[in-house]
């Protein structure tokens, strides 16, 4: 059986509510502002910009610890901000819908220390608020001290997270799906609120979870929030194909990306759905300017505000590896942690072709995290999205930023009117929720 590959390129804006995410110490560019995401107007000012260049969504990550991995504490952490301070991600989304109405929002939550009945109701009332553009990055963590935050003595081995997840999202969807039917509520002064007979309490008693629940919210636009998910260890890759609709993967290089992609393709077509239905974004982190000579100048100035120290303190979090006693010049070589498995491979056994000193990693990382940084003019950076489409086989990005919001106008202004010249990218969202609008390519008028 065939399936056809869309065209148009996704995109989506990779950010946290943190003063750092993924470019440590670049909060010391005179032209940045992440000092100011703690307030409301950066937020509304970052949304309109992300809607004027038709993001297909803002992608808001988050962490329930801090990062302690290095050095074996949170000094590290604490004084070079790497994504510490980390606020509530969510509680950013009304706000934003508010002065939107293409922009999606896919927003992390762990599902590791809360029960499925309050993510739902969560989810549901910020599906009802944005008018079914909610989508949620699911996740289960990687950082023992979120896990001790918690009350517990570390996070649940690897595998063992996904078995819970996998409990967790028939919890979720029983909430979403089966609790109310479509034609429940009535409104009707006659006839009351809600028809008894088409509301109910659903049952759940899994493996790991137990829950007798009614959903204490109306069927909202999408009933189930667009499901995302960025595993790619075997675990990872199974969980998503049973449930994602988009994927993020995260590596230096094609080389590394490809195989990835292939596979969870296989595993969709393996589960029996379309593997093109299924969004794969990759991390990358745009450097636009006129030229290619000044998009390396420029990417040379982002890379002198680069904060070492934060990278390490970013890569041994993301790795369950302290790297503070290494020498920067020592091989990274793979060890089994219970953190990231892919973020480990990235760096290690990925690419054959490939050594990676400590030093070289933590440069690498410094600038928008795992992914590639995509630098050139407008055309060049273009070209190169164009080949990874062709050749890593994704259907877009999940774009970091090096300064903010500098990198997203660079997108906006510069690329995006590039793409859609290209016909790579569309010139308007298309009508309906968030599921249906990424379900949509826009034929060129
Ligand atoms: C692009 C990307 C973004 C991620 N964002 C988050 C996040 O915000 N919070 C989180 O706890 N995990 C995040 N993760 C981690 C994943 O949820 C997952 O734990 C990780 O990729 C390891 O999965 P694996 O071992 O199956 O490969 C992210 C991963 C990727 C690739």
């Amino acid at each position: 059986m065939g399936f056809a590959k869309p065209r148009q390129l996704r995109l989506n804006a990779f950010a946290m509510h943190a003063p750092t995410h993924q470019s440590p110490g670049l909060w010391r560019h005179p032209r940045d502002r992440s000092r100011e995401v703690m307030r409301l107007p950066l937020w509304l000012e970052l949304a309109r910009l992300w809607e004027d260049g038709l993001f297909d969504a803002v992608f808001l990550a988050d962490v329930l610890g801090p990062y302690d991995v290095y050095g074996g504490d949170a000094r590290g952490a604490i004084a070079t901000g790497a994504q510490l301070p980390a606020h509530d991600p969510m509680l950013l989304v009304p706000a934003m819908a508010s002065v939107t109405s293409g922009l999606g929002f896919g927003v992390t939550a762990s599902l590791s220390y809360e029960p499925p009945f309050l993510m739902a109701r969560r989810f549901s009332t910020l599906d009802h608020l944005t008018d079914g553009r909610i989508g949620w990055n699911i996740v289960t963590g990687y950082l023992d001290s979120a896990a001790r935050a918690m009350g517990r003595d570390r996070q649940l081995a690897h595998d063992d997270r996904y078995r819970l997840a996998e409990d967790y999202m028939e919890a979720v969807r029983a909430l979403w799906e089966r609790s109310w039917d479509d034609d429940a509520i009535l409104a009707d002064p006659a006839r009351g609120w809600a028809d008894p007979d088409r509301v109910r309490v659903v049952h759940h008693h899994g493996p790991e979870l137990r829950m007798d629940a009614l959903h204490l919210c109306a069927p909202s636009p999408q009933r189930t929030p667009l499901l995302f998910q960025a595993g790619s260890s075997p675990a990872g890759l199974g969980f998503a194909a049973r449930h994602a609709e988009c994927v993020f993967v995260s590596g230096p290089s094609i080389a590394v990306v490809a195989p990835r992609v292939r596979r969870l393709r296989d595993a969709l077509r393996a589960a029996g759905r379309d593997p093109y239905a299924v969004k794969v974004l990759a991390l990358a982190t745009p450097v636009v300017a006129d030229t290619d000579a000044q998009a390396r100048e420029l990417l040379a100035e982002y890379r002198s505000y680069v904060d070492p120290r934060g990278a390490l303190v970013l890569l041994s979090g993301w790795l369950g590896v302290d790297f503070a006693p290494y020498r920067l010049d020592e091989p990274v070589r793979f060890i089994e942690s219970d953190a990231g498995r892919s973020a480990m491979e990235n760096f290690t056994r990925a690419d054959p072709d490939r050594n990676w000193t400590v030093r070289e990693v933590a440069e690498h990382v410094g600038i928008g995290g795992a992914g590639p940084v995509f630098h050139g003019s407008a055309r060049t950076v273009a070209d190169e999205m164009a080949r990874w489409q062709r050749d890593a086989d994704v259907d877009g990005f999940n774009l970091a930023y090096a300064v903010l919001p500098e990198t997203f106008e660079q997108v906006v202004h510069r690329l995006v009117p590039v793409l859609q010249e290209m016909e790579l990218f569309k010139t308007a969202y298309a009508p309906g929720t968030l599921r249906q609008k990424l379900a949509t390519e826009i034929a060129r008028s």
